[in-house]
Parts: C-alpha cells; structure tokens; sequence
C-alpha cells in the first residue's frame, strides 16, 4: 500500500515504517522532528520534514508519492503526560488541530483508512484492571483528554463520511527493533532513562511516588514490545473497513511496579542502577494494566515479545548501540 506515516522520526513511528517497508509497503514520513530526529527515519522511507497538519492536504494530494494514497498511520503527538498538566495548550492544539487538519485532508482526497495512536491515558484512573475497551474514560490529564477528544472525532468521520479507521490504545510501549528504538530530544520514560543510568549517562534513576497503594508503593505500568505493536498496526491496517472504527487496547496483561522494572533493568544490564525516592509526577494514575482480548480475537493479534527480561533487553542493544553511535561520533 502506498502510505502516510506521521512521526516517523520519532520511536514507536519509526519502528513502524522499518516493518512496513520490509512488508513491501510504500512509506513518506512527514515529522516535524520537534521530539524525534531525522536519522530515525527509515531508509527507503521518503522524509518530508514538515508539521503532520499543515503537511497534510499537500503530501495527500498525491504530490510526494505520484499516486493515491491507500492508508495514514498516525502517530505525530505530544506525548508527555507530566508536559501535558503544565502546558495543555500544546496538546489541545498539538494533538487535536493537527489531527483535525489530517482528517480533512483525508476527507478530500478520498484516503481510505486510518490508524490512530491512541493510548490507556484515555481512561484516566479505573476502577478496575484488567482494563477493557468497554471501561469509563476519565482521562486524569490533559494527554489523555486530548488522544480521547480524537478518539471522539475519528468516530464521527467514520460514521458521516465513511472512513475506516482504527484507535489503537497502546499502554506502556517499550523495546526496540533493529536500529530502531528510543532516542528522543528529551528522555522522560522510565526504561531509556533506567538503562541511561546503566551506562553511567546518569547517577541514579528517580522513583515518581513510592506511596501508591501497590504492592510495594511504586506505580505498575503494563509494559508492550514495539514490535509487537508494530504487528498491530499491519492487522489493522487489513482489518479496516468503510464506515468503522474499531478501537483496541494492546498491552500485554501484566503489570510491573517502578521498582520491579528497575530490578529487571539490573537482572538484564548487570549494573547495579542507583534509585532515589522522589515525589509522586502530575498527572500520573497509580495501576494501569490492558486487557487485550478484543485485539487478540478481533484483530487476530498474537504478541510475541512478552516477558519484561526481552524488552528490556532489546532496549539495552539498542542504548548500547546509541552510546557507540555518540562515542564514534566524538572520536571522528
Ligand atoms: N511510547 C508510549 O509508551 C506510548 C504509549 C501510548 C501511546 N503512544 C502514542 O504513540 C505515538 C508515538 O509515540 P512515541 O513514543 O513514538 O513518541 P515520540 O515523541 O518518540 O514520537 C513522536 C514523533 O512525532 C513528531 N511530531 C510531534 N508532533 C508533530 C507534528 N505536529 N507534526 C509532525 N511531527 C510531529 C515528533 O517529532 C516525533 O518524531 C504518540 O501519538 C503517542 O501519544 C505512545
Ligand atoms: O524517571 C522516571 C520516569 C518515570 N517514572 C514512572 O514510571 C512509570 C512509567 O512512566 P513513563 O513516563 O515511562 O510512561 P507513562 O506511563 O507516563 O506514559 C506512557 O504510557 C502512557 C499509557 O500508559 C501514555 O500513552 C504515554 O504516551 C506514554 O508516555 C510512571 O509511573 C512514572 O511516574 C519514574 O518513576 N521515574
């Protein structure tokens, strides 16, 4: 298929252009590079550096790729859950216009199908875990309401104007594939800054909160291999269909406190991984854990990458290979 990816310089938009074009598929990327950067992009991929909404109408019209396009795969966000609380102003406009302005763009030049990067922030803090699609969303910051509002918006559009579309709602994404992986502008997730201290770029890592109500106080997160993920996108992408949009939660059913990710990162690394106390973060809920039964038998997913020792493990090739990748650059 010929396709639009958007953020496709950043971490989980990358990973899937690299699986797309070793699919066969035809891929532009269109990034601004505000969090990601540009040696992410995937060779074959043609790269238009531009904001995804302005970019849109032009990039869609056929003008990039000289055909139709078949399909947007749409992951360009801010994506900061802290960032969200103190400046919500970059999501409500980040995230929602520049959504806005792709789904018109689509509208006009008769794109047939999407897919979305939603996210389990849209649920803001449940009840009860496993969280399913059928929960309440009662997103606790400002991101979450933001990918929620899309959400919203997306529905509509398949409904009035035929669209076929599909939210993703990925919970804690983690790993890497190949020379794809996290390296953004600015860290703040939990696994690339642990293993950032593993390879001695930092002193320690801070724990966010060690007074939740948890099994040892720290926050669980459920933890998904990128390219597992990846493979969800492709699904989707055949499963869409005029007039639907599906929505699915991908994670992998299991929940890992702070604490426990930082003892797995210590298990793969062999370094000992200093950690400090530290308040709780904005915006932050305690438990988030996914059921994903409606991707597994709707969709047909089946993810391979499960246990928490193969992600982190595929994180740490990954960062290992960034620090060679600085060191060599230092040394030429
Ligand atoms: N990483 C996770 O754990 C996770 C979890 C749930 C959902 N998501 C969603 O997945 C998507 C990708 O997340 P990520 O972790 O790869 O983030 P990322 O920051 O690594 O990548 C986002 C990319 O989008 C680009 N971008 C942002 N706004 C843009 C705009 N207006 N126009 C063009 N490019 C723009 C950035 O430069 C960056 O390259 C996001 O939509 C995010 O909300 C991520
Ligand atoms: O230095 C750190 C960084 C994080 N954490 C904690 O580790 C957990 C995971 O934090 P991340 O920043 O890695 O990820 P989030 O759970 O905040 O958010 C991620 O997953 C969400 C869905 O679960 C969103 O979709 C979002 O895009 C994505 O960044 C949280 O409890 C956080 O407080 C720390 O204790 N110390």
């Amino acid at each position: 298929m010929n396709l639009l990816v958007t953020g496709g310089a950043g971490y989980v938009g990358s990973v899937c252009a690299t699986v797309l074009l070793e699919r066969g598929h035809h891929v532009v990327v269109v990034d601004d590079v505000s969090t990601g950067n540009r040696e992410a992009v995937p060779e074959g991929a043609v790269f238009v550096e531009a904001d995804a909404g302005q970019a849109a109408d032009e990039i869609l019209s056929g003008g990039c790729s000289g055909g139709a396009f078949e399909g947007v795969l749409h992951f360009a966000a801010r994506s900061l859950v802290g960032e969200s609380v103190t400046d919500p102003d970059l999501y409500w406009h980040g995230n929602v216009v520049t959504t806005l302005s792709i789904l018109e763009a689509m509208r006009r030049h008769s794109v047939p199908r999407l897919v979305f990067s939603s996210t389990a922030a849209t649920y803001g803090e449940p009840a009860t875990v496993p969280i399913t699609e059928d929960c309440p969303t009662q997103p606790t910051n400002p991101y979450g309401a933001s990918k929620l509002a899309i959400d919203h918006a997306i529905t509509s559009y398949c409904h009035a104007y035929g669209l076929g579309a599909t939210s993703l709602r990925y919970f804690n994404v983690a790993g890497a594939y190949r020379s794809a992986g996290e390296n953004r502008v600015v860290e703040t997730h939990l696994i690339p800054l642990i293993l950032q201290v593993a390879m001695g770029f930092r002193d320690s890592i801070s724990v966010f909160g060690s007074d939740w109500e948890t099994r040892d106080g720290t926050a669980v997160r459920d933890y998904i291999h990128v390219l597992d993920l990846a493979e969800a996108h492709l699904l989707a992408l055949d499963a869409s269909q005029p007039g639907r949009h599906g929505i699915y939660n991908l994670g992998s059913g299991e929940g890992f406190t702070v604490r426990e990710v930082i003892e797995a990162c210590r298990r793969v690394t062999g370094r000992p991984i200093p950690a400090k106390d530290a308040p709780r973060r904005l915006g932050d809920p305690a438990v988030l854990v996914a059921s994903s039964d409606r991707a597994i038998t709707e969709l047909g997913w089946s993810p391979k990458h499960t246990a928490i020792d193969k992600i982190v493990s595929d994180a740490w090739e990954f960062t290992q290979q960034l620090g060679d990748r600085a060191h060599a650059a230092r040394s030429s």
